[in-house]
């Protein structure tokens, strides 16, 4: 049953959530603490981007996340607890902020569906902390939506969170969520006409592709010297266009073009957004059953289905493609043992997206009630697959080599909920939006044997297929 505010059981539902909040109150004015009722109701399907579009206010910080796969899209808009913070111990004070969020949350609603519990948003940053003070998200952000509007085949759940004190009025509370039901039934019906337009960029810079070129060759020396056997290098392709970036067409471009990727964006409030196309998952628990993605490796689609097939087939037998690959699936399965996890490496595959194509072996393991998703996090970010192997080694020639910031590229970016289910995606394929300028971020694994010419034209076919998007 979906309610809406001239259903016959609005009524009922009425009446029972008043009851609800003016209980939630009382406990916060016994026990002198500020409390979350957490609300969820089922409501007729309405398209998470257009809620998005609609209902964002610049000044809020949003999210949105998409998996076509799955059937499932989230659209979470503005906060009512959010924790931005930066250093070593990001993770771990995030994950005590959710606990504690979590301990005053009072939860009513169809709390089986699908998405229909609080969920926590999450966006870091690839190093602790950011070098450019100019950047403009934090190197940890988590909030906890006023608005979440979640589709899962074919329901659609809307979350309210709201604070409730000795000094909030439950009947305007009620007021503002009948009202907000209204505006999103009449959002039900709106649909996006893909925009082909490409903007005219009156600007576009590559970062010097012999630049790109030298640090490749600078690399290999490295490689062959020091105790570092892989080192991902990225570049940028910096974009201003003629109108301002529109970032809901975007994203509706990006759906359809990479349908099998995660569909992600993140605005921090003050007007940019972190937007992409990933193919690369850091982990997704349900149900305490987790699953990562080794994912490294690449080679372009072909024209034709026999072009396609001889890359495919000269991947899978790269022994330097193999090897980029493999220290990947080494780090994932020592570190997850290292929590006390088993990990089962499943049979290698490919995982070929509309340009490009990448060796993948997904890896599960089961995960015991004691290990928060986002410790996990902590120990697989980053790995040598968007940073090289060793980590810490790769990190430091990163930082020598990249003369911008990382920033959210390459970066978890996901959810967490009160069970421990969660998902989260590593930031690649990835652009910063701030207006009418946009910032691509893409890179490529640096192993002995690496070809300059070569890991150049990976990376700027990982750069063409962000930018056909942007409109
Ligand atoms: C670093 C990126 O991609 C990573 C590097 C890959 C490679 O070098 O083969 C493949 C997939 C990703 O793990 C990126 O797209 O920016």
């Amino acid at each position: 049953m979906t309610v809406s505010p001239c259903s016959v059981d609005f009524f009922v539902y009425n009446k029972e959530l008043y009851r609800f909040l003016i209980a939630v109150q009382q406990k916060s004015i016994k026990s002198n603490s500020t409390q979350i009722a957490s609300i969820s109701l089922e409501i007729d399907s309405v398209d998470p981007l257009v809620v998005l579009d609609k209902l964002t206010q610049p000044n809020q910080l949003n999210f949105y996340w998409e998996n076509k796969g799955k059937n499932e899209a989230i659209a979470a808009i503005d906060a009512v607890a959010k924790l931005q913070i930066e250093g070593k111990d990001r993770f771990y004070k995030s994950e005590e902020f959710i606990k504690y969020c979590l301990s005053n949350i009072i939860s009513f609603g169809k709390t089986e569906a699908p998405f229909s519990k609080p969920i926590f948003f999450c966006g870091f940053s690839f190093f602790e902390r950011n070098c450019q003070e100019s950047y403009p998200f934090s190197a940890a952000t988590v909030f906890l939506p006023r608005w979440q509007v979640a589709v899962k085949g074919e329901r659609c759940i809307l979350v309210f969170n709201t604070i409730i004190n000795a000094g909030v009025n439950v009947q305007r509370i009620l007021h503002i969520l009948w009202r907000k039901i209204e505006i999103l039934h009449s959002l039900g019906f709106y649909s996006y006409h893909r925009d082909c337009q490409q903007p005219k960029f009156s600007k576009k810079s590559v970062a010097q592709p012999d630049k790109f070129k030298h640090s490749v060759l600078s690399a290999l020396k490295t490689i062959q010297s020091k105790n570092v056997s892989k080192i991902v290098l990225a570049d940028i392709l910096d974009v201003k266009s003629n109108t301002t970036f529109n970032l809901f067409n975007s994203l509706n471009n990006l759906r359809h073009l990479h349908p099998n990727c995660y569909i992600f964006s993140t605005s921090n409030g003050q007007g940019q957004n972190f937007i992409g196309a990933s193919p690369e998952r850091l982990i997704s628990i349900h149900k305490q059953q987790l699953i990562t993605d080794a994912l490294a490796g690449s080679a372009p689609r072909g024209k034709t289905p026999a072009e396609d097939a001889a890359n495919a087939d000269r991947l899978l037998n790269s022994e330097k493609e193999r090897h980029e690959h493999l220290l990947v699936i080494d780090f994932i399965t020592q570190r997850l043992s290292q929590l006390g996890l088993l990990p089962q490496v499943l049979p290698p595959r490919l995982r070929q997206l509309s340009n490009i194509q990448h060796l993948w072996t997904p890896i599960s393991a089961i995960v015991p009630d004691n290990v928060h998703p986002l410790k996990i996090v902590s120990q697989l970010h980053p790995t040598p697959a968007v940073a090289g192997a060793a980590p810490d080694v790769a990190c430091t020639e990163i930082r020598r080599y990249e003369s911008f910031e990382r920033g959210l590229y390459a970066a978890p970016l996901g959810w967490v909920d009160a069970d421990g289910n969660c998902e989260f995606i590593v930031g690649i394929r990835s652009a910063l939006i701030d207006g009418d300028r946009a910032r691509l971020y893409a890179g490529a694994g640096i192993v002995a044997g690496s070809d300059p010419d070569k890991e150049l034209i990976e990376v700027q076919l990982k750069l063409q297929a962000l930018l056909k998007a942007l409109v």
